[in-house]
């Protein structure tokens, strides 16, 4: 089942949350969308759920519109933050419960439940668990019950609105990985809205950044994390290091520090480094335009890669440098040393309203 929304909005009151939306989500794919709190990620899911409608644009649904469709009719499973499991029914009770509600007509006998009950147990990995209630499961465990629990009604889509956002950092990794796995299972087109790039980078075919509203950028995740479209995505994305300069004759200028660049005319620039963009040298005589002399203020050995933090001695800008393990023995650096530090790969972007 492919998704497609066109130009979708939405205000409240006077508040755009929703700024002309265009996305497509193939059959079967795993989209992320990512943003920052207050961007209209859960909005933008609601809207495409049938839990809010849209003031302006249209939802298709594999080409048929939708747009004014109620909830029903979407056939969407839903798993949200806050386990909502019926806490008097078992974990079995629990999963079969969309099945046991429709209508005669469309209900499964006993029987089919019972055996769809016990595949989605198999599926989600709790087939020891399915007499118990859900006080007696871990968090984790609750929100594998939950996915279970909408995926017996074989939706059509799968909406996770933060599924794994009250759990703790080891259980949501180990939830990144199984959902990685369990999507590859039932490929099901789904919609992932997270505020963690780690949990979109890990499991999404691909990532929608979403800011104020609107579609920054779109893309697999290493589209999004190599080629950032711009200054928005550059700072939201990863730790990055932001300097300063002015554009001027097709170069970028900070101090001493020169480099060509595409921008035209004459204005204020912000240059974004990531922190393993960088090659350190030995500080020997005056520092090449391309380079900033720089002073080593702390090395924090940080699992496979060396983070040093530096100041520059021009203007005491403090840089984040990461070194692979390899090149800092190689380098042999220490605190306090003085060094160059010329950015391997560097993008400007002039700093209107930054
Ligand atoms: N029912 C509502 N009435 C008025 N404003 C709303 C309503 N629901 C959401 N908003 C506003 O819309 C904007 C987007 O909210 P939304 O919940 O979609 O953001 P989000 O990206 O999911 O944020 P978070 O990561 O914090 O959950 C926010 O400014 C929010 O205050």
């Amino acid at each position: 089942m492919s998704i497609e929304l066109k130009n979708i909005s939405k205000s409240y009151g006077s508040c755009q949350i929703l700024n002309h939306i265009n996305l497509t989500i193939q059959t079967g794919e795993l989209v992320a969308l990512l943003g920052p709190s207050g961007s209209g990620k859960t909005s933008l899911l609601r809207v495409l759920a049938g839990l809010e409608y849209a003031d302006e644009g249209s939802i298709l649904f594999h080409g048929i519109n939708l747009t004014d469709a109620p909830i029903k009719k979407r056939k969407a499973g839903f798993v949200f933050q806050h386990y909502a499991l019926f806490n008097t029914m078992t974990i079995r009770e629990n999963i079969a419960y969309g099945l046991k509600v429709k209508s005669r007509k469309f209900r499964p006998s006993k029987r089919a439940i019972h055996e769809k009950v016990d595949q989605l147990l198999h599926l989600v990995r709790l087939e020891p668990y399915g007499e118990r209630y859900p006080s007696q499961l871990s968090g984790g465990q609750r929100q594998r019950v939950a996915l279970a629990r909408a995926l017996a009604i074989e939706p059509h889509i799968l909406l996770l609105d933060e599924p794994f956002g009250a759990l703790d950092a080891k259980v949501r990794k180990e939830l990144r990985q199984w959902l990685r796995q369990l999507h590859r299972q039932v490929k099901m087109t789904s919609l992932l809205v997270t505020h963690d790039q780690e949990e979109a980078f890990e499991v999404a075919d691909r990532i929608v950044i979403i800011n104020k509203g609107q579609i920054e950028q779109i893309g697999t995740p290493s589209q999004v994390y190599e080629k950032p479209v711009n200054s928005f995505v550059y700072d939201f994305i990863g730790h990055v290091n932001r300097v300063r300069g002015t554009i001027r004759d097709g170069q970028f200028i900070n101090g001493n520090f020169k480099i060509p660049v595409e921008n035209t005319g004459s204005t204020d620039g912000i240059a974004f480094i990531r922190p393993d963009q960088f090659s350190i040298k030995a500080a020997n005589g005056h520092a090449a335009n391309r380079a900033w002399p720089a002073t080593i203020t702390h090395i924090h050995p940080a699992g496979s890669v060396i983070r040093l933090e530096l100041e520059r001695q021009d203007d005491a800008q403090s840089i984040e440098v990461e070194l692979t393990k390899r090149e800092f023995s190689q380098l042999s650096l220490i605190k306090s040393q003085r060094v160059f530090l010329e950015p391997k790969q560097i993008k400007v972007f002039a700093a209107d309203g930054l």
